[in-house]
């Protein structure tokens, strides 16, 4: 099994006027999953913003985005009902570049969106992760992939499983599962997308 098998879930209504036919795949681009998240600002729009400008990325193919889920803000203390609820959304794509590189485009995108870093788990306009990349383990001081903690975080499994019910996290197992441990704290949103 494709242990990300990107690709099955719902096109982003954003590019539905590209071309019909993008041409092969670049048969050295790795399967990646990112996870989307924003409490502050317009959230859908910061959400499918960032999705069109992953798409606009170079070397990076985007092949599926998930519908939003929306949730409470999860803080090093936990959850905290006070502040502004997050929408998170799962975005699967292949890229042809190094994880380090994936990593500073998704960090310039943040930071075209407002991201501002000043606690941890901080509320912020936009914040993008990569899940997996390909079957690759990652572990060096500004990166572990696949992402540490994304396999007790509902706000993304969900999501996730929607775009791909086949999905698994390398060293962790298939995210349906993972998911049925965890207690649900996510409800649907609607489709993120919307035009340029
Ligand atoms: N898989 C990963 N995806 C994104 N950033 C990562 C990853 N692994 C390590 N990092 C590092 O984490 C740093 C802090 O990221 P960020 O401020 O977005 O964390 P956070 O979103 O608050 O927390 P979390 O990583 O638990 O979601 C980034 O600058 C990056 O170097
Ligand atoms: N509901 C929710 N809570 C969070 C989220 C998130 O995306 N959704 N991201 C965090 C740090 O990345 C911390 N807490």
């Amino acid at each position: 099994m494709n242990p990300v098998s990107a690709g099955t879930g719902p096109a982003d209504p954003a590019r539905a006027e590209a071309p019909a036919d993008p041409g092969p795949a670049d048969p050295h681009a790795e399967p990646v999953v990112l996870a989307l998240g924003s409490n502050l600002g317009d959230r859908a729009r910061t959400l499918a913003a960032a999705v069109r400008a992953l798409a606009d990325l170079p070397g990076f193919d985007l092949t599926g985005v998930s519908p939003a889920f929306e949730s409470a803000a999860v803080k090093p203390s936990g959850v905290d009902e006070t502040a502004p609820r997050y929408l998170n959304s799962v975005v699967a794509g292949r890229y042809t570049g190094t994880p380090q590189a994936l990593l500073d485009a998704v960090n310039r995108i943040e930071a075209d969106h407002g991201r501002e870093r000043a606690e941890r788990w901080g509320d912020r306009t936009l914040d993008i992760d990569i899940i997996v990349f390909g079957t690759l383990e990652v572990s060096d001081a500004r990166l572990t992939i696949p992402h540490p903690l994304a396999h007790e975080r509902d706000f993304v499994l969900a999501p996730w499983l929607e775009l791909d019910p086949e999905a698994v996290i390398p060293g962790r197992g298939p995210v349906l599962a993972l998911l049925a441990d965890l207690h649900p704290t996510v409800t649907p949103y609607r489709e993120i997308g919307g035009s340029r």
